[in-house]
């Protein structure tokens, strides 16, 4: 079937060419701070939503027509793939992930299996294509986990604060370590792959909590995992985009990836990453708390880093983490609303 045409302005700022205005787009905004989300959780889980493609379209689709963002990302979760390589991943209310038997060896490693997308997870893929052939008008992002945040979970057998375990087992198993970034990184490849040719226009790439780490064990222990996924996936000609959390001391380490755009988290200002030589496109970075400060707040902090994102072509508006759920739709229906306005006079009078 024809692909609906599409509004590329998103598109256009991933490759740092000149827009009509700033393309923004929210991360979790397809989820938990939407009533007529809330109503279909009450009956269905995450997982349960994600296997109706119809459904899950619905809920990928609510916040664009909602609050008319530039981008949709699908909804599904990071943890997604990995019951297709053998993970036995439960998302538990109020917790989160949880993996009952963690990965404690190389043995475990040796057991995990490879993803085929289309016969592991073809309720993705089909949610894709519906939303891609036939109902959105705006770009469709694909995402995965990376290696390390994916590790975290799979080795402390659910959500960490320090990541000790994950960290006692990348220092003292480096060979081990390295297969399941191995592993890890096959799997990414192959399922964003599969999400490209299903139809998502963009890809990002979550690595939510690697900011745990210094520079010289992120050169050591993951650069080069990621060196491989980037270069792999930079020939299906989709922009790829990197993110982390607390992680503005990798920032320029993102930036020699062959990739598109660095994700940026609230701690890091727009124009300080500038100075330090990221010239990229740069995405970010509204502090998600700021969202439930009053208007008149909400307002002042966007308007500052607009007027720092600005500065040159290659910027997307974005918080710096996930909607929370105690956000009120009509902040951010208000904000996309003063993002597209205040750049397009800005632009205008340029
Ligand atoms: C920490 C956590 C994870 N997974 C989960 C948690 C628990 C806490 C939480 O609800 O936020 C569980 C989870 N994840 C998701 C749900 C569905 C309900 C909901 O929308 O809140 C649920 C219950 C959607 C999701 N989970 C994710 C998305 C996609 C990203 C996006 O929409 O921007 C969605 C719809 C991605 C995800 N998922 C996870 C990470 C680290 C990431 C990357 C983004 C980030 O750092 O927050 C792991």
């Amino acid at each position: 079937m024809a692909e609906k045409k599409i509004n590329d302005t998103f598109l256009k700022a991933c490759r740092g060419e000149k827009t009509d205005y700033v393309p923004v787009w929210y991360m979790r905004q397809a989820g938990r701070s939407q009533p007529e989300y809330r109503a279909i959780k009450e009956k269905y889980s995450l997982f349960e939503i994600t296997h109706q493609p119809e459904l899950c379209a619905y809920v990928t689709r609510l916040p664009v027509e909602q609050y008319d963002v530039d981008a949709a990302i699908l909804y599904k979760d990071i943890m997604t793939p990995l019951p297709a390589i053998g993970v036995n991943v439960e998302i538990k209310s109020g917790i989160g992930p949880v993996i009952d038997d963690p990965i404690r060896s190389m043995r475990d490693i040796e057991k995990l299996g490879e993803i085929d997308p289309e016969s592991d997870v073809p309720y993705v893929l089909d949610t894709i294509k519906l939303l891609t052939e036939e109902q959105l008008t705006v770009p469709l992002i694909g995402f995965t986990g990376a290696p390390f945040t994916l590790a975290s979970y799979m080795i402390e057998g659910g959500p960490s604060r320090n990541y000790n375990k994950t960290k006692a087992f990348m220092y003292s198993e480096p060979h081990a370590w390295f297969a399941l970034m191995d592993k890890l990184a096959e799997m990414s490849i192959t399922y964003v792959k599969a999400q490209i040719r299903a139809g998502a226009k963009a890809i990002q790439v979550f690595d939510s909590w690697v900011g745990a780490l210094n520079v010289a064990d992120y050169r050591t222990f993951i650069k080069p995992t990621m060196e491989r996924i980037f270069s792999e996936l930079k020939d299906e000609n989709v922009p790829l985009i990197m993110f982390g959390v607390g992680a503005s001391h990798l920032a320029k380490e993102w930036h020699d990836l062959p990739l598109d755009v660095v994700g940026l988290d609230w701690r890091l200002p727009v124009s300080e990453a500038r100075s330090m030589g990221l010239t990229k496109t740069l995405q970010g970075n509204l502090d998600p708390a700021i969202l439930l400060s009053p208007w008149e707040v909400i307002e002042e902090r966007a308007k500052a880093i607009l007027d720092q994102g600005m500065q040159q072509d290659g910027y997307i508006f974005n918080l710096g983490h996930g909607v929370f759920p105690q956000v009120n739709p009509e902040s951010l229906k208000k904000l996309t609303s003063f993002v597209h306005d205040y750049s397009k006079k800005a632009k205008v009078s340029n």
